[in-house]
């Protein structure tokens, strides 16, 4: 120990001017390891607090803020959450050069701690893992998913078996609206979409569908854990009945596969599929209560397309741009899903010049990207024929592409066609029986809650109507 005489002379200027001097080597010795190689630049950003860093920036609604930092800083960003350095990416270009061009160094995803605790880290969308494994488990779910939404339905209404999934279900919620207006008078749709979409996936999943009020889908681990387990002990590789099965088959097949894994990869597809999903549906139905002659011009295309004696197919879809549009314009308003799950750098790089340092974190801001006044007119309006071109026949392509949502390049969401088939058919289906609207004197608020994904508030104050037959 130091003689206590010796300490008695170290007086409180001294020992503060001594931690001023290990701060400054500290200080000394970092800045030799953040070294930027010659002829590249540092990564603008904010400057933060110690500690906390950014934290406060951020505010409540981090994907405007961000935003409004990268009008100053850029489209290559530094913040720093706490003392974790985050690099933040906007503006499609820049976006676009990382995770299409660049994608083998963009595509992994950070060590958090909440992703560690996805499904013990064996999560195929939140694992670590984006080497060989990773890609041999991402291609086996795609075929798994491609198997069972695309495969032919054995009844003569539908296409595809996810064609006939949601049929059912839709025909449910035009029924089920109807019998609790007639109950209550107005309700909240979104625990109704909440069931059907969760039975949709759940029935491709498990070829297995349950009643809106069964307490059992709500206990969602021990269910899962149970279907997985009846599936394994009645599985026959002769007769592939849904994802499950096909997900046992392939991994029967590969080594590297258990039966943990199997479980987080439905996990991931659950979780994926029917919260956001639902998500876009609960937006859907807002922006037509709030804009009835969107409404009305969708019904309009519904009516002259398929007519009223038939009900929507996916077929349909390339004819009727506008509800495409509206679609798409749904994806843009919102941008519910306002950032992709982060992603992280697998080795050290460029991009636009800045030097970017091995295992960073990355957000990449899709909001600011559909909200951003240099590739939209007027973004915060609005306004489905945006989408479509002069004549109003088609949707144009190139604006499409811009709508950023569900990702890009290597981690791009699996679920995407499959997520727009269902919408479309959500939709046409309920507008083709339905008309849409709230309470007479009801303001609906559309500001966000946020949370994994925004979403918009609960509205208890929906109503609906059968629409009339005249134009039969
Ligand atoms: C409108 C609905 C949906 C939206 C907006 C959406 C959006 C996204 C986004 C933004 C990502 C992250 C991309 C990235 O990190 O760069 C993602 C990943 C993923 N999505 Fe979706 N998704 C939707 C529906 C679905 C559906 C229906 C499924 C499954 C059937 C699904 C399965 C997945 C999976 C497994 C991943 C992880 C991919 C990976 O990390 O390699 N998603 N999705």
């Amino acid at each position: 120990g130091l003689n206590p005489i010796i300490l008695s002379h170290i007086t409180a200027t001294e020992a503060l001017l001594g931690v001023a001097v290990f701060c400054l080597f500290f200080m000394y010795v970092k800045s030799f390891q953040n070294r930027i190689p010659k002829g590249l630049k540092k990564i603008p950003g904010p400057t933060g607090f110690p500690l906390i860093g950014n934290a406060l920036q951020m505010g409540k609604y981090p994907h405007l803020s961000l935003t409004r930092m990268s009008q100053k800083y850029g489209d290559v960003m530094m913040i720093h959450i706490g003392n974790t350095p985050v690099l933040v990416l906007s503006g499609l270009k820049t976006i676009h050069q990382a995770l299409v061009r660049q994608a083998t160094e963009f595509m992994g995803r950070p060590d958090l701690y909440s992703f560690r605790c996805i499904a013990n880290g064996e999560s195929l969308g939140f694992g670590r893992d984006s080497g060989e494994v990773w890609r041999a488990r991402r291609k086996m779910v795609q075929n798994a998913l491609k198997a069972f939404a695309t495969s032919p339905s054995s009844n003569s209404f539908s296409t595809y078996l996810v064609e006939e999934h949601v049929s059912k279900e839709a025909n449910y919620l035009i029924e089920k609206f109807q019998e609790v207006m007639l109950e209550k008078q107005s309700f909240d749709p979104y625990e109704h979409i909440l069931v059907s979409t969760a039975n949709i996936i759940c029935a491709m999943c498990f070829s297995k569908s349950y009643h809106h009020d069964d307490e059992e889908l709500l206990v969602f681990y021990t269910f899962m854990l149970k279907e997985i387990k009846e599936h394994y002990e009645s599985f026959s590789k002769d007769s592939i009945r849904d994802i499950t099965d096909s997900l046992i088959d392939q991994s029967q097949k590969m080594f590297s596969i258990s039966s943990e894994n199997l479980f987080s990869f439905l996990n991931d597809l659950f979780g994926a599929a029917f919260d956001t999903v639902t998500t876009v549906m609960s937006w859907g139905l807002m922006y037509l209560v709030v804009h009835p002659e969107i409404q009305k011009k969708i019904q309009e295309e519904i009516d002259e397309v398929i007519g009223r004696a038939r009900k929507p197919r996916l077929s349909d879809r390339p004819l009727m741009p506008y509800t495409e549009a509206f679609i798409l314009e749904v994806f843009r308003h919102s941008s519910l899903l306002p950032f992709t799950i982060p992603h992280c750098t697998t080795k050290e790089t460029v991009l636009n010049g800045y030097y970017i340092p091995k295992d960073i974190c990355v957000f990449i801001n899709q909001w600011q990207v559909n909200h951003d006044e240099n590739l939209w007119k007027d973004p915060s309006s609005f306004n489905p024929e945006r989408f479509l071109s002069a004549d109003g026949k088609d949707v144009n392509k190139d604006e499409r592409e811009k709508v950023l949502i569900f990702g890009l390049g290597k981690r791009r969401c699996i679920g995407e066609p499959i997520a727009r088939w269902e919408i479309f058919l959500f939709l046409t289906f309920l507008l083709q029986e339905l008309e849409f609207s709230v309470k007479e004197g009801v303001k609906v608020d559309m500001t966000p809650r946020y949370g994994l994904s925004m979403k918009v508030k609960r509205c208890p104050h929906f109503q609906v109507k059968r629409r009339s037959l005249k134009n039969k």
